[in-house]
């Protein structure tokens, strides 16, 4: 693409695809061309604004013919917010879209193959599931700003209504922006508010030096609030755009607020982590409970544990549980959660999970089943190789950034593991973010026995000649993978099967079906049955590998 000759143009687009950015993906001359604006499904009249070695960025300037996948945004600031990408994109096609990027990635990064990835699992109403906002601010002339970026700036819209915030938020951040509406607010950098299910919040000031100027009167108003049950200053003075430093004083009520997942009630600290989808979050857990597939005597690591949310979960149907988190606050939690759910059988350990999961496996404790849930940069070099030598039967990834979790899949597929199951979590409603869940498990016999054989002619001892025969005799015929049989339909037939229909047909022949229980899990899902072609197909291969006549 000639650069002279394509700047400034406006050309015309069918967008084929979106990033997780919320720009829309099309091609002209084989280049690919990313444009704001544009819907997947959308006919466009796109400006080329600047061109890179490999791509465009475009500008919408006319929709030619509209997406059947274009919805009304019900945000109104949609034009200008930069908070949900997929604001325009009808609902199901966004879940649609999440799987795509998960399956994606995996294929691309972590060249996973035979792994089940099912479809997102998305909300009935995806609006007000945020119980946490963090909100910007900004004095400009003596006036201040509160809310959000705008988009690819660092101007700020007054955010008054968030679709995607609870409730509770808009009312505290409205009366927020009165208070400091006449003030100079230029020691305040950040407001985050967190709000529970049973309508208690948690306000959190992060200023740039201890003392600032309206210190008193923000209290005084919004302690008034009943719902507002504790607020703190948090003093980050780097001029970076990390929300909070790690320095809180309480200015005023309780230290902690609770919040509720499942049966199970948490205390957090205002800089722990929660997932901010709780309603999502209980789908997540629940999941990953499902995959671990626990027996009471199975010692479990949870990595990243923060305040023990999926370590609480795991405790009720495991032995033991060990939590590791980097944050002491989050620590601190997570031993006060498990004493008000009564869970005696966990155990947190504050440090870095790079740092305390070798020092584990030197101090002999051995997990059976693994749960990492890292924050977006993935799993530690540390983390994996300790994995890799301690071999927990299962493990359970999960993970807020899919291109990451296919590195870490492509490490463990190497070093012995198979991905069984994927599953993507709408935690994130109308942005470009998705949650994952994975189930990986050891390919490594589960049982092994040991023979003590004597060779020569006596009695009691085996002849050498023997040997030979027997083994010809007992030899193990070679193990018939659902890849193989996939492999040998799609050369033969040229069209792929999935290993549930596979399963299926197994099944109708009455075969055993021990042998891929993702795929015979996937059989209680609801999902289509294989086309006679693929039926006949699938025992053709059964047949030319010997699992039936
Ligand atoms: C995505 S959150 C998951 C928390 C928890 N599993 C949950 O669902 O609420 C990641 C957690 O890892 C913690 N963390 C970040 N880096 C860490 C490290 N190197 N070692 C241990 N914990 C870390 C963060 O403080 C955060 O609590």
């Amino acid at each position: 693409m000639k650069e002279e000759f394509w700047k400034g143009k406006e050309i015309e687009l069918k967008i084929r695809d979106m990033t997780k950015e919320g720009q829309g993906v099309g091609k002209a001359d084989g280049f690919t061309i990313f444009v704001e604006g544009a819907i997947l499904g959308d006919q466009v009249i796109a400006k080329i604004e600047d061109i890179k070695k490999n791509y465009a960025l475009g500008k919408i300037v006319k929709v030619i013919s509209p997406s059947e996948y274009r919805t009304d945004s019900k945000c109104i600031y949609d034009m200008d917010c930069d908070g949900c990408q997929f604001h325009r994109l009808n609902y199901n096609k966004q879940l649609e879209l999440k799987t795509s990027i998960v399956k994606n990635a995996l294929e691309r990064i972590g060249k996973i193959q035979g792994a089940v990835i099912h479809p997102t699992i998305g909300m009935k109403f995806p609006y007000r599931y945020r119980n946490k906002g963090e909100f910007k601010v900004k004095s400009v002339g003596g006036k201040s700003s509160v809310g959000y970026f705008k988009r690819r700036s660092h101007d700020i819209i007054n955010i008054e209504r968030c679709i995607i915030q609870d409730e509770l938020s808009d009312k505290i951040m409205n009366s927020i922006r009165d208070i400091l509406k006449n003030e100079d607010t230029s020691e305040l950098k950040n407001i985050t508010v967190r709000t529970t299910k049973h309508k208690e919040a948690m306000i959190i000031l992060t200023t740039t030096r201890k003392g600032f100027s309206f210190k008193e009167k923000l209290i005084k108003r919004l302690s008034n609030i009943k719902e507002v049950k504790s607020i703190y200053q948090n003093i980050n003075p780097r001029a970076d755009s990390e929300m909070m430093g790690s320095r809180n004083i309480k200015l005023y009520g309780q230290d902690t607020i609770t919040d509720c997942i499942g049966g199970f009630r948490y205390s957090i600290s205002p800089n722990s982590f929660f997932q901010v989808n709780r309603e999502q979050a209980e789908v997540l857990y629940e999941k990953a409970v499902e995959y671990l597939d626990l027996k009471k005597d199975e010692v479990v690591v949870d990595l990243y544990c923060g305040i023990g949310t999926i370590s609480l979960y795991l405790a009720q149907k495991a032995g033991k549980v060990y939590g590791v988190e980097a944050v002491e606050e989050a620590v601190k939690n997570g031993q006060e959660n498990a004493v008000l759910n009564r869970i005696e059988n966990v155990e947190f350990i504050q440090g870095l999970s790079e740092d305390v999961f070798p020092k584990l496996l030197k101090r002999g404790i051995k997990a059976d089943k693994l749960v990492v849930d890292p924050p977006r940069r993935g799993c530690e070099k540390e983390v994996l190789e300790t994995i890799a030598q301690m071999k927990p039967k299962r493990i359970v990834y999960i993970s807020c950034n899919p291109a990451t979790l296919a590195r870490d899949l492509r490490y463990l597929e190497e070093r012995g593991y198979k991905t069984l199951e994927v599953q993507p979590v709408d935690l994130f409603c109308w942005t470009g973010h998705v949650e994952t869940v994975v189930s990986l498990s050891h390919k490594k016999a589960d049982t092994h026995i040991n023979i003590n054989v004597e060779f020569g002619d006596e009695e009691g001892q085996i002849p050498i000649d023997e040997i030979a025969r027997k083994a010809e005799e007992y030899r193990p015929s070679e193990r018939v993978t659902y890849k193989m049989m996939q492999e040998y339909i799609e050369s033969k037939y040229n069209f792929k099967v999935h290993t549930a229909y596979i399963a299926e047909v197994k099944r109708d022949l009455g075969l055993p079906m021990y042998d891929a229980p993702n795929a015979v899990e996937e059989l209680k899902q609801e999902r289509k049955h294989p086309t006679p072609e693929k039926v006949e197909a699938i025992k053709d291969a059964l047949k030319h590998f010997g699992v039936c006549q």
